[in-house]
């Protein structure tokens, strides 16, 4: 009966623990200390509870389970648990009261303090919680119960013993070891469920910290799970793909493939690799992804783990490396070194350039390529700038492998580790060789004369400026030499060019030998040289002399002979010195001194030297103020013609020539000795000339309408520029035919010196005008030097007897000759003979004697006016 009592009040008690053992489930948390105490007042209340339905076997001597409760209230809930339920099962034992009160409390006390040892024991691993060892537990506890009972009053003791010893020890010792395995199996649930909370959220942990996304795809394709930790790496957030399949997210070509990966890694067990790119909301990414198969259960369809990893970065940085790759392998040699300047890597161009192969360079010392043509303050400068800014370039000289030393532009970039120190060098050049010689080329043709090699213009100009600067530090002159050689075009048309070339050389040559090496000899064109001194004295009387001494020797040298192949030329030159002193003008200004001079040289006779003198300096100003003088007369109508009557010994008066006067403004009537010259210069001559053609022409045809007059003929001058001008034959038909003069009676008189230009040009033209009637003269005949080389070429209709050889027909017996002949020579031809310059009767004669028959000159009249010309008488006068 006992016994069933205390299975009753152990199971109420039992299911009461269980009850609360619900709170036990958070006893290890983080309010563990509530958690105790909690469980204390659960405790505690079930002893009340077990204390409520005693086994009473005296007034006050009860029995119940409450040692199997709080027992495990100590080996499991611990000292607080345990000793909030002892408070509160002791304080409601003392106020039941009675006889047994004192061995009730020793029932409170005695199992808190052997469930806590046997806690202390257990949590040092040295008992566990087991069957059997809960039952010995049990058993040791309610010994010691029992045994308590001897502490009741005497009278008690026996039947107390005697009615709940054997049911307390067969019923609490099993109680105690229920309730424990319960308790213990809870806690260990417990503790399996922390145990995997925490470890499902320390995996979330990992998962969220890798920064890959992760995707549990099932057979399907359907997604099961996500985890990104960037959802801006999926196509459309993670929250959207759950229950999708991959044909719903992806496009069909990648779908595809994830579907293949899918199967592939389902099929075979091992992990599957595919790499794949999706537009993402930050652009096109691409993505590596290792597919794993997941073991999942029935009724779960077979699925994958997909670890898909960003590796767009990666993928761009082998995009630039082979890009680098590329460009390394570009057409400019390429170095890279380490900090050291040890060669690492080159390319194929620098081996090309270079001559070293790949093997010969690496490990070398840059200074493999030194050409050792800079100075040590080159690099200094060079590597000094790169600390500076990290980079250099320019051009340097680089030795091959052939030793043959090249000119590069070679550029050198630093490269910085991630602490910022250097670590590498990158250096690219390319050959310049043939840029250099290029522009060497160019230079030389911008600054020398191919065919001399000599300085040029523009280079004597730049030459002379520095000089000029120079004097004004060393005080001291210098002086500009103008060269033109005398002659020099007549050696040109009568040899050809190539000679003339040849000539020119060795004139560079010869003035190249004069002169010392700081002087310069260049070639302006043409047969024009300049010789430039410097250093003279710093006298200028001194200066003038040394200048003098080299000109005249350069006179001397350019005097002597050139042999030209079989060819022995002789020529001289004319020599214009100026004094270089920067006080006297600038380089323009001297030059034009020295070509002053260089004319008067010429005009003083040939082969002669000339200084600069201030007064030709003014009569070139005079001369200038005339050109514009005579630009002013033409516009004005100031030019008219005059008529000299030519003479046919049997007919009088066959015709005239005409003769240009200037009627100026304010020095009246002007001869062409005045204004020839100066029109020619200033390029006025072609306008002037066609004014008196113009003038001739009208003329004639004023003439042909008289009877009287009708049959003169009119000889007009012809300067060379004129004739030479490229629409003179039109001009001239066209004046023809506007005025309606008769060209047979248009005579054109040219000189020989005029021809010399361009023979052929000439001959054409001539040959196309004689075709409409018009006839050529040719003047001065005999002052020229190769008058039967053209006489035979040129469509000529008359040779006229230089005045010169008319002068000195009385004493001088050669110009009898030479009139003879050229009367001779000329009616062989069958050309017409006039003498000018007839001033005396006894040259009239001498010159009938030599065959000569027509005449002009002073003799029958000057040049006149038209009215003058109109009075002449034109019969012969006697
Ligand atoms: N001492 C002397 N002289 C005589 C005698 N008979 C004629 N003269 C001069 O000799 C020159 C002959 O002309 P020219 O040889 O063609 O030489 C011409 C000719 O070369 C040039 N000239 C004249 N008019 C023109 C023209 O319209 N156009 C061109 N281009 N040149 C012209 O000017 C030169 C000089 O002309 P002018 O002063 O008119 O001088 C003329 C004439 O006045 C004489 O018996 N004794």
């Amino acid at each position: 009966m006992t016994s069933y009592a205390f299975v009753e009040n152990a199971t109420v008690l039992l299911a009461l623990c269980w009850l609360l053992s619900v709170t036990a489930r958070h006893w290890g948390q983080s309010h563990q200390i509530w958690a105790q105490c909690t469980a204390g007042i659960w405790f505690g209340g079930a002893c009340i509870v077990g204390m409520l339905m005693p086994i009473s076997v005296q007034d006050g001597v009860i029995f119940d389970a409450r040692t199997v409760v709080l027992s495990m209230a100590a080996l499991f809930g611990g000292p607080i648990a345990a000793g909030i339920a002892g408070l509160i099962a002791g304080a409601y034992r003392l106020w039941v009261g009675g006889l047994g009160v004192w061995v009730g409390l020793i029932n409170v006390l005695l199992p808190i303090a052997l469930g806590l040892v046997y806690r202390h024991f257990h949590r040092r691993g040295q008992i566990a919680v087991g069957s059997w060892q809960l039952l010995l537990f049990g058993l040791v506890l309610h010994g010691g119960v029992v045994a308590s009972l001897l502490l009741l009053p005497a009278q008690l003791v026996a039947p107390t013993l005697e009615q709940v010893a054997v049911p307390m020890l067969l019923v609490l010792p099993t109680a105690v070891m229920l309730l424990g395995l319960l308790l213990a199996d809870l806690l260990r649930r417990d503790q399996i469920e922390r145990a995997m909370h925490l470890s499902e959220a320390r995996l979330r942990a990992i998962t969220q910290a890798i920064p890959d996304v992760l995707l549990v795809l099932d057979e399907d394709g359907r997604y099961l799970e996500v985890i990104a930790n960037d959802s801006s790496l999926l196509q459309g957030g993670n929250q959207n793909l759950i229950g999708k399949t991959v044909e719903d997210v992806l496009p069909p070509s990648q779908s595809q493939r994830f579907r293949e990966l899918i199967r592939d890694t389902l099929s075979s067990g091992t992990p599957g690799l595919l790499e794949y790119s999706i537009q993402t909301a930050n652009g096109l990414k691409i993505f590596e992804v290792r597919a794993q198969r997941l073991p999942l259960a029935q009724p779960y369809k077979p699925a994958v783990v997909c670890l898909s990893r960003d590796i767009s970065e990666r993928a761009k940085a082998e995009q630039e490396r082979r890009i680098a790759a590329i460009a390394f392998e570009s057409q400019q040699g390429m170095i890279i070194t380490d900090a050291k300047n040890r060669i690492l890597q080159v390319n194929q161009a620098f081996t090309e350039i270079s001559g070293y192969s790949a093997d010969e360079a690496i490990g070398q010392d840059t200074r493999l390529l030194a050409s050792g043509r800079h100075a040590p303050d080159f690099y200094l400068t060079m590597w000094r700038r790169i600390q500076q800014t990290g980079a250099w370039q320019g051009e340097i000289w680089n030795r091959r492998k052939t030793g043959e030393v090249y000119p590069e532009w070679l550029s050198i970039s630093t490269v910085l580790d991630a602490q910022g120190v250097v670590s590498n060098y990158v250096a690219a050049f390319t050959d310049i060789t043939e840029r250099k010689q290029a522009e060497e080329r160019i230079h030389n043709l911008a600054f020398y004369d191919p065919l001399s090699g000599l300085p040029n213009r523009r280079l004597l100009l730049d030459r002379l400026k520095q000089a000029l600067a120079a004097t004004v530090r060393s005080q001291h002159y210098g002086a500009l030499m103008f060269i033109d050689l005398d002659n020099f075009k007549n050696i040109n048309d009568l040899h050809g060019h190539q000679a003339g070339d040849q000539l020119l050389c060795m004139v560079a040559e010869r003035l190249s030998g004069e002169v010392r090496g700081i002087n310069t000899v260049a070639r302006l064109g043409g047969d024009e040289f300049v010789v430039m001194l410097e250093d003279l004295d710093a006298k200028a009387e001194y200066a003038a002399a040394q200048a003098e001494q080299i000109g005249e020797r350069i006179l001397s040298a350019l005097g002597q002979p050139y042999r030209l192949g079989a060819l022995l030329l002789h020529s001289s030159a004319s020599i214009g010195v100026v004094l270089l002193n920067s006080n006297d003008g600038d380089a323009e200004e001297l030059m034009k001194r020295a070509d002053m001079s260089m004319y008067e040289a010429k005009q003083a006779g040939k082969n002669a030297l000339r200084f600069f003198d201030p007064r030709m300096q003014q009569a070139v100003q005079e001369r200038l103020r005339l050109e514009d003088e005579i630009r002013r007369g033409l516009t004005a109508g100031e030019f008219v013609i005059h008529f000299q009557p030519q003479i046919e010994r049997h007919r009088g008066i066959v015709g005239a020539e005409v003769l240009v006067r200037w009627q100026h403004p304010q020095r009246g009537l002007l001869s062409p000795f005045h204004f020839i010259g100066p029109a020619e210069r200033a390029g006025l001559i072609e306008t002037l000339d066609f004014v008196v053609l113009t003038q001739a022409c009208e003329q004639l045809a004023a003439w042909a309408k008289q009877a009287r007059w009708a049959t003169l003929t009119l000889a007009v001058n012809l300067s060379a520029s004129l004739l030479y001008q490229a629409d003179f034959v039109d001009r001239v038909l066209a004046l023809l035919e506007r005025t309606g003069a008769d060209p047979r009676l248009l005579k054109l008189e040219i000189t020989e010196s005029l021809l010399l230009d361009d023979m052929e040009e000439a001959v054409v033209r001539m040959r196309t005008l004689k075709q409409h009637g018009i006839r050529f003269s040719i003047d001065d005949f005999g002052t020229g030097y190769s008058s039967m080389a053209y006489l035979q070429r040129l469509p000529l209709d008359q040779l006229k007897i230089d005045q010169s050889f008319v002068r000195q027909l009385v004493d001088d017996v050669s110009s009898q000759t030479i009139i003879r002949a050229t009367c001779a020579l000329a009616s062989g031809l069958n050309l017409e003979v006039i003498a000018e310059g007839v001033e005396t009767e006894e040259q009239r004669s001498l010159l009938v004697a030599n065959g000569c028959d027509m005449f002009q000159g002073y003799l029958f009249s000057r040049p006149v006016p038209l009215e003058a010309f109109e009075a002449l008488e034109l019969e012969p006068v006697a």
